[in-house]
C-alpha cells in the first residue's frame, strides 16, 4: 500500500491580495509558511514517512515541500530532501548535480506538468474587480469550468491532460512499488489529480475546493485504487 499526499501550498501573497495567480512565481506569505510548517505537523502525527516528493516549478509549491520535509524529521524519515533538477529534460546532464547517497536522500522532483493553470491574461488582475467587470458568472465559468478557457489560458481540461501524463509516467511506478509520495502543488493542478482519483465527472469537479496547507490523504493499493481518503483539517 502507498500513501499519496496531495498538499496545495500555503497561502501566497497573490492569494492574499486576491490576484489570479497561475504562472506568476508569487513566493509563499508568512501565513503560507506557518500553514506549511503546520501540515508537516499533521503528516507526522499520522507518522506517515516519506519517500519521494513532487512539486511544481513554482516558488509556492516547493517552499512548501521543502517546509514539509524539513520540519519534522519523522516526515522525511531522517533523509536529507534532494531537490533534482532534469525530470523535464532527460538529457540534461548537469555538472552541478549532487551525486550522494541516495540511500540517506529523499528526493524531490520539481515538474512544469504539475504547475498552476495557467490563467492567461487574467493573471495578474484582482479577483472582485474582473468580477465587477464581467460579472460573477463569467469569472466563476473562467474559474471554475471544466471546458472554458480564461481568455489566453487554459481550460481545467488543459491541465488534466498534463496532469494525467504525468501522474501515469511518473508517479505511478511509485504507487506500484508501495512507496509514500508527497505531491506540493496548486489547486488546480491537484483538482485535476482529484478528478482521476475520486473518479469525478466534469460536471463534478467544478465543486471541488482546495484550502491552502491542507493535506489530502489517500491510501493506494499497488494497482493505484483508492482504498481511503483522509483530509487532515
Ligand atoms: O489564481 C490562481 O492561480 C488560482 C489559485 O489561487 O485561483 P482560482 O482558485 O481562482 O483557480
Amino acid at each position: 500500500m502507498s500513501k499519496l499526499i496531495l498538499t496545495r501550498h500555503g497561502y501566497s501573497l497573490w492569494n492574499a491580495a486576491n490576484k489570479f495567480t497561475g504562472w506568476v512565481d508569487v513566493p509563499l506569505s508568512e501565513r503560507g509558511r506557518a500553514e506549511a510548517m503546520i501540515a508537516a505537523c499533521k503528516i507526522d502525527d499520522e507518522q506517515i514517512k516519506v519517500d519521494v516528493c513532487f512539486t511544481s516549478l513554482l516558488i509556492r509549491a516547493i517552499e512548501t515541500a521543502i517546509i514539509c520535509l524539513t520540519e519534522c524529521e519523522g516526515v522525511r524519515n531522517g533523509k536529507i530532501p534532494i531537490i533534482q533538477h532534469d525530470i523535464d529534460d532527460p538529457d540534461w546532464h548537469g555538472w552541478n548535480k549532487y551525486e550522494g547517497n541516495p540511500a540517506e536522500e529523499l528526493p524531490i522532483f520539481p515538474t512544469s506538468a504539475l504547475d498552476e493553470r495557467y490563467y492567461g491574461e487574467l493573471q495578474g488582475l484582482n479577483k472582485a474587480d474582473t468580477i465587477a467587470k464581467f460579472g460573477a458568472a463569467q469569472v466563476k465559468e473562467w474559474r471554475r469550468s471544466y471546458y472554458t478557457r480564461p481568455p489566453g489560458g487554459e481550460s481545467l481540461e488543459d491541465t488534466v491532460k498534463r496532469v494525467f501524463i504525468f501522474y501515469e509516467s511518473r508517479i505511478f511506478p511509485y504507487i506500484e512499488h508501495g512507496n509514500n509520495i508527497l505531491i506540493a502543488a496548486h489547486g488546480n493542478s491537484l483538482r485535476s489529480l482529484i478528478m482521476k482519483l475520486d473518479n469525478l465527472t466534469p460536471e463534478e469537479v467544478p465543486s471541488v475546493e482546495l484550502i491552502t496547507g491542507i493535506p489530502v490523504v489517500y491510501n493506494l493499493d499497488e494497482k493505484g485504487n483508492v482504498l481511503s481518503k483522509k483530509i487532515l483539517t
